[in-house]
């Protein structure tokens, strides 16, 4: 099951909705103090806790953290943005339940202070932090102090994960009930240290009404193979490689392969046939042309084009003819750059069948600018050219024209290698040949090659996921 991410609006209909069926708000809020000071109680130094509360619903949770800690006897400095008298609702009712001394946030208030509970702003931030609340935020990290974050650090978007105007280095970030989109992307993500997600009494029920759209990617196991099955009902990935870099197709046709595929094929250029074929003995070699003839077996159910194509007008006519025939495919690398003159004609040629697997600067060529969270620009990305998108980087985000989309989260920085790419090709090739819809190939495939290189370890290169994808407990 995929792990749903809600949105800040869809996070307060969760609330409204939970409310609305008879649990009172400020149980809620009671719950989310609570996990936060179960957690200061965990991992902050024994030492003085400057709580610093805002105008809104995160600052309610400060209070209520506060008033809990103070009872188990830790020292706690509690500082105020805004007026108490401006308070409203559940904040102010939990305001009015701490009975401590209040103060007005200023630097001063971590003075003597070993720890911070940021309870500035959460999910309603609504512009950059400036004035008082940016200086203290600034300060948390020249003094280095400690710091746990209610719900988010102060000033990271939760949609977007984008930073307004600063946000402190956190040690860890207690959310509630399910994360936001802003824990998974960066920079947001670099900020928030250890997340948790405390249950605060909402029910899953609500997701139901909130239908959420977004979810982290989950690595699911490929269909195991069957007794009464032969290789082609495995499925068989063509790859269509160009005459220089080779060995960008052979890592796709290998990684295809150790994903389940039955049969891998790699469809080369005449002058490049002898070397590929002294390669690996199981992987298929046959020659590019006629092209017309290799597309002609309906067996080669799924397609991977791009990997060391090379960029040419040839490339593009083949990602073409690729697409024409109605198979899954997965596009990347140079079958996409080809286009960079005329994005429109392969956006007309597109639909959800196809995988495209930009990096940055292959988003570039096809779309422009890259302006926004890589969330927002997969959406619009999907959007615009029809197909199922997958913008690779440190936050992969995977996009289905729909509006569905889904964030990889456990990927390495280890995979920005050599390769890699050609590999994750590869490995959703391998998914779709086995019959698995493109988008779930595509967020499944992006999260077992993180998995991959996860367990490939540092000092990886793209070749040693090979073996990870060989360890028996790999799908378990
Ligand atoms: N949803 C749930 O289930 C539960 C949610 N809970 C908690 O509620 C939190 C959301 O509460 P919230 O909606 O009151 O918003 P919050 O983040 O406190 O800030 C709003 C205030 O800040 C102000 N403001 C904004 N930006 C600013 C800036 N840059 N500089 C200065 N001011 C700025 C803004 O002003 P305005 O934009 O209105 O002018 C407004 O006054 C959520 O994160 C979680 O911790 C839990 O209690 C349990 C259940
Ligand atoms: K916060």
């Amino acid at each position: 099951m995929a792990q749903e991410l809600l949105t800040v609006a869809e996070m307060a209909r969760a609330d409204a909705l939970t409310i609305a069926s008879g649990f009172a708000g400020e149980h809620l809020m009671e719950a989310a103090g609570w996990a936060v000071a179960r957690q200061a109680t965990r991992i902050l130094p024994r030492r003085r806790v400057a709580i610093l509360c805002g105008p809104g619903n995160n600052g309610g949770d400060g209070f209520v953290a506060a008033r809990l800690l103070a009872r188990r006897g830790w020292p706690v400095r509690v500082a105020l943005l805004g007026e108490r008298g401006q308070l409203r609702g559940d904040a102010a009712l939990m305001a009015a339940r701490w009975t401590g001394p209040v103060e007005t946030l200023s630097l001063r208030s971590l003075d003597g202070c070993g720890g911070v509970i940021d309870a500035l702003f959460g999910a309603g931030l609504s512009r950059p932090l400036n004035g008082i609340a940016r200086d203290v935020i600034e300060e948390i990290g020249r003094r280095r102090l400690p710091t746990i974050a209610i719900d988010v650090p102060s000033g990271v978007d939760g949609d977007s994960g984008e930073i307004l105007g600063a946000a402190a280095d956190c040690l860890a970030t207690v959310t509630f009930f399910r994360k936001k989109p802003g824990h998974c992307l960066l920079p947001g993500r670099l900020k928030c240290g250890v997340i948790t997600v405390a249950d605060i009494g909402i029910p899953d029920s609500v997701l139901t009404e909130i239908a959420p759209k977004t979810a982290e990617a989950m690595a699911v196991p490929p269909p195991a193979p069957k007794v009464d099955g032969h290789k082609y009902r495995r499925g068989h990935v063509l790859v269509v490689a160009g005459g220089s870099m080779t060995g960008a197709a052979r890592l796709a046709a290998l990684a295809a392969r150790r994903i389940g595929a039955g049969l891998a094929t790699i469809a080369a250029p005449a002058e490049t046939l002898a070397s590929l074929r002294a390669t690996e003995p199981g992987t298929l070699i046959t020659a590019l042309e006629p092209f017309e003839l290799l597309l002609s077996d309906p067996r080669r159910n799924a397609i991977v084009i791009g990997p060391g194509a090379g960029r040419s007008a040839e490339t593009a006519d083949r990602t073409l003819a690729v697409l024409a025939t109605g198979r899954a495919a997965v596009l990347d690398a140079d079958s996409l750059t080809s286009f960079r003159d005329a994005p429109n004609r392969l956006f007309a040629a597109l639909s959800p069948l196809a995988v495209l697997t930009p990096h940055d600067g292959e988003y570039t060529s096809l779309f422009g600018s890259i302006e926004g969270s890589r969330l927002a620009r997969a959406r619009m990305a999907a959007a615009r050219s029809g197909a199922v998108m997958l913008l690779k980087g440190p936050d992969t985000v995977i996009a289905h024209p729909d509006g569905r989309t889904r964030i990889v989260t456990d990927a390495p920085p280890d995979l920005a290698t050599a390769g890699s790419g050609d590999v994750l090709a590869g490995i959703i090739g391998g998914l779709l040949a086995q019959g698995l819809p493109p988008f779930e190939a595509a967020a499944s495939g992006a999260a077992l090659h993180g998995r991959a290189g996860r367990l490939a370890g540092r000092g990886m290169i793209a070749e040693d996921m090979m073996e990870s994808l060989r360890i028996p407990s790999f799908f378990a």
